[in-house]
């Protein structure tokens, strides 16, 4: 981060500093959410047995896809957390609770469908 950006709240002034915003999102998330890190651990491994079961194109982008809706539904899921904590400043609502029940709602149900996918997928290869 360089001096002049650190307290930034007008737009981003190039799509270079666009993207560095985002990359160092993505750098935050993977360091302080320790969800993120064992989804992403799980979709590595489900690409290694994707590896060893030859997936056909159409299959792996089917299983990209997937892991990838769960990685984006745990970001957003931080993000929710983050803003509602900004909003509570460490005090109880109901409302808060609410948004933040709803976000990881939100991830538990791409977790689920995913691994429903995950399980016709492969499972076709088994059997
Ligand atoms: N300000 C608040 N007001 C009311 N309930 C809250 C508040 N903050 C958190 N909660 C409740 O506590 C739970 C855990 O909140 P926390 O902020 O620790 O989420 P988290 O542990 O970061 O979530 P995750 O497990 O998805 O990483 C929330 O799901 C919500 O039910």
């Amino acid at each position: 981060m360089d001096s002049k950006d650190k307290r930034q709240i007008s737009k981003n002034h190039s799509y270079i500093q666009s993207f560095q915003h985002a990359l160092r999102g993505l750098v935050e998330v993977f360091k302080t959410e320790r969800n993120f890190r064992f989804h992403l651990l799980i979709g590595i491994f489900v690409m290694i047995l994707g590896i060893i079961f030859k997936l056909s194109v159409v299959e792996w982008a089917i299983i990209i896809g997937c892991i990838g809706a769960v990685l984006i539904a745990e970001i957003f899921n931080t993000v929710a957390e983050t803003l509602v904590n900004l909003a509570c400043e460490g005090k109880y609502h109901p409302l808060a609770k609410r948004a933040k029940d709803l976000a990881a709602g939100g991830v538990l149900t791409s977790g689920i469908i995913a691994a429903i996918i995950g399980l016709i997928v492969f499972g076709s290869k088994i059997i």
